[in-house]
């Protein structure tokens, strides 16, 4: 364990007990009886074994009857990282899921969200999915959010309100001939994403920022994308879209962009595939645009639950990771109809079980891995592993405190079990019963709390 010291703030609390997290080494490692400090700003000032606890509290200056000692079946793991969810679909998550990406999105996507240009509509549904995903255990989230620059500015500030670290992302799109007035022209969207860009930055939100967002190919002219690629470059932003979600899509995408040599090519012409990029999905990328992704830096969400859910196809996780290329979970709210990054991690798993069944020669993903991919990577997915993702000193405490036996919670326990075990099964069974205390950059959120109203 390390117990090196960095920080020079006061501690402003110390848990005692089992801490599970992952390291780039190992998906999963278990603290027991371990000592976790957090300063005043919310930073982790050590971890280390609970026999150090008088040489902790002299070096660090607490009291050791200070210390919260926690609970049999009780344990911290970090809090999870939802690479890609669109807040602007929460309204209909859990219906419209009869029909493939293309047609889904005519029929019901952009229909709703053009209703975000009310502001109203906006803060309702906005701050529904913060306080929802915060209280499933979503500390930090990747949002998509419509065309509307001031709806998309809400977001950013109930995020902030309620104390969610967030990517923020304002919608271009300048091609969309479904839904009439729901899009933009190429200079609109310039003009507002800079707008969106520098009206977010200005308020300094510590844990909010601004991600450039085209839709995705098919709906951005090779002009916008192109503009969009130098916007992010000039400002070291971050960068999220889809891409390669379904075959129609990419067939699509073959007649839009002649020119191009695979979807991935699209993106990368635009220089839109850099360290900060994320992309969802990418179920149907060959290995050579794998490679692409690995040699820009460009990170994949997995979206499992959608790519059920929509019959777009089931990435196969276990050769993204053999190409080295970043991955993370992310719910896909509304194409995945749950906003749970539990949820994420069972259909994860699931997808992987479904490529051994088809090819019993594939090397199926374990809980432990998967735990990796809702935690740490996620965080190296949306370049924030400096900040978030795992209990490593200096970093913020963003984390969740699990009773797996919580009183009236889902998960019936008939031994005691090991932490391993209470982990797997909490993956497996849990839900937000048994999420006691939820924690971003050391602040506990209150999930009833009125603030954001
Ligand atoms: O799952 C998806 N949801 C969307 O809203 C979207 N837009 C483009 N491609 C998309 N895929
Ligand atoms: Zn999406």
């Amino acid at each position: 364990m390390d117990s090196s010291v960095r920080s020079c703030s006061a501690v402003a609390f110390v848990y005692r007990g089992t801490f599970v997290h992952s390291t780039p080494q190992t998906p999963l490692q278990i603290l027991e009886d371990a000592l976790l400090g957090v300063d005043t700003r919310g930073k982790i000032a050590f971890i280390d074994k609970g026999g150090e606890l008088q040489d902790l509290s002299q070096t660090f200056g607490f009291s050791p009857s200070k210390v919260i000692q926690l609970e049999d079946h009780e344990f911290f793991m970090p809090g999870m990282v939802d690479t890609h969810i669109h807040a602007s679909q929460y309204s209909y998550a859990g219906t419209a899921l009869d029909m493939p990406l293309l047609q889904w999105l005519n029929t019901y996507t952009f229909p709703v969200e053009s209703r975000f240009k009310d502001l109203q509509f906006a803060h309702n549904v906005y701050t529904q999915v913060v306080k929802r995903t915060l209280r499933n255990g979503t500390t930090t989230a990747c949002y998509f959010a419509t065309i509307h620059t001031d709806s998309s500015l809400l977001l950013g500030r109930i995020a902030h309100d309620f104390g969610q670290r967030a990517l923020v992302g304002k919608v271009c799109m300048d091609r969309n001939s479904s839904v009439k007035h729901y899009k933009e022209t190429s200079q609109e969207s310039e003009n507002e994403t800079y707008r969106f860009i520098k009206e977010l930055l200005n308020q300094k939100y510590p844990l909010v920022k601004p991600v450039v967002t085209p839709r995705f190919a098919p709906s951005c002219s090779e002009a916008l994308l192109t503009q969009l690629g130098a916007i992010a470059k000039n400002n070291n932003l971050h960068i999220q879209s889809h891409i390669s979600e379904n075959t129609e899509e990419v067939k699509l995408v073959k007649e839009l962009f002649p020119d191009s040599e695979s979807y991935t090519d699209v993106y990368h012409k635009s220089n839109l595939l850099t360290e900060k990029t994320v992309m969802a999905h990418g179920c149907h990328l060959s290995d050579k645009e794998l490679v692409l992704f690995r040699e820009t830096g460009t990170s994949l969400s997995h979206c499992p639950n959608s790519n059920f859910s929509l019959c777009s196809g089931v990435l196969n996780v276990r050769n993204v990771l053999n190409h080295k290329v970043k991955c993370g979970l992310g719910t896909d709210v509304a194409g995945g109809y749950s906003s749970s990054m539990l949820d994420a991690v069972r259909k994860a798993l699931d997808a992987s079980k479904v490529l051994t069944i088809q090819n019993p020669e594939h090397n199926t993903l374990t809980f432990e891995e998967v735990f990796r991919l809702a935690t740490l990577g996620g965080s190296q997915a949306l370049s924030l592993d400096d900040h978030t993702g795992n209990f490593e000193v200096g970093k913020d405490f963003d984390a969740l405190r699990v009773n797996v036996a919580a009183p009236g919670g889902p998960i019936d326990l008939i031994q005691s079990d090991r932490p391993k075990n209470l982990l797997e099964k909490f993956l497996n069974l849990g839900d937000d019963r048994n999420i006691m205390e939820v924690f971003v950059a050391g602040r506990k959120g209150d999930p009833n709390s009125t603030q954001g109203s």
